[in-house]
């Protein structure tokens, strides 16, 4: 069974009826009034938010306003520990993804996440990637092989690894383990992408090869990137969301945030002022 067949639990009656999931689809993810807390602490206030198929899209904003936060509800890593809880709605292709008959496993293997530190598992390059499909997948050793290696030229890592396969993946210089860590969401063939700051513990030259990969994996997925780097943003991203002490202040094209900013907070956060 693939990841897709598993996944298409039906719709329970209220989730078909919902006045507000019926045209979900239109957007790859659909958020709706989203609020999250830690305890009393409100991190995320009435989040609404559509993101594109096959985009890029930056989440920007000074440090605390909740982009980790926002980024994590979408493949219900808070689901892992006790305390955290959430109001309002995130729909994938029109599915809720909180919904009582979602398993939130088939949900994190369509909405992958690369974290800020490249976290290989103590294991060889190849059982990096073998590892989380086999989680989902059964596969023989010849199509997990072609998957192996399918993923690590998605990643454009292949060239340099390809005779280092039963090497750990701990070996490999950050900025390789870094696109390990993207040919291991690669290989469960989700269709979401979630990175959160994945060039901020890379040299120039490794920053350089994952902006050029994110920018050729939106070809085949849809990818949200949390960055302090505001020419990241403005250089990979394709819409762009500025966040403000919870609040989701402006979210538009990339080259509209950055040059016509509708709000004041924006710009000032744009050019400098603050943040
Ligand atoms: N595990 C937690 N327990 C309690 N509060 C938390 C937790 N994680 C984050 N917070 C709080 O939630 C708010 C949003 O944090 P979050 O990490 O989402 O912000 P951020 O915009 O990603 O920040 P940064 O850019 O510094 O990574 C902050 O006030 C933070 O202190």
């Amino acid at each position: 069974m693939t990841i897709n067949e598993s996944f298409t639990h039906p719709l329970t009656e209220h989730e078909k009826t919902s006045p507000t999931s019926s045209d979900a689809t239109t957007a790859k993810l659909r958020v709706e009034n989203l609020n999250f807390f830690y305890g009393k602490t409100q991190a995320l206030k009435d989040i609404s938010l559509d993101v594109p198929a096959n985009r890029v899209t930056a989440f920007i904003g000074p440090s605390g306003c909740g982009k980790s936060t926002l980024l994590r509800c979408f493949n219900r890593i808070h689901d892992l520990y006790a305390g955290p809880r959430s109001e309002g709605r995130i729909f994938l292709d029109g599915q809720d993804i909180n919904a009582r008959s979602v398993d939130a496993n088939l949900i994190r293997a369509r909405i992958g996440m690369v974290f800020q530190k490249p976290t290989p598992f103590p294991m060889s390059v190849f059982d990096n990637i073998a590892f989380g499909v086999k989680l989902y997948e059964r596969l023989s050793s010849h199509a997990m092989q072609e998957r192996v290696e399918w993923a690590l030229r998605k990643a454009a890592l292949w060239d340099e690894v390809k005779d280092k396969l039963k090497y750990s993946g701990q070996a490999l210089s950050g900025g390789q383990q870094q696109r390990l860590c993207i040919a291991r969401t690669i290989a469960a063939k989700p269709d979401v992408i979630l990175l959160d700051e994945p060039t901020s513990a890379l040299d120039p030259i490794s920053t350089g090869y994952i902006e050029d990969l994110v920018n050729e994996l939106k070809q085949d997925y849809t990818l949200m990137i949390v960055t302090h780097n505001m020419q990241q943003a403005a250089r990979i991203s394709d819409y762009t969301a500025f966040m403000y002490l919870g609040e989701l202040v402006e979210h538009g094209e990339t080259t509209q945030i950055f040059t016509k900013p509708t709000q004041r907070k924006t710009e000032d956060y744009i050019t400098g002022r603050f943040g």
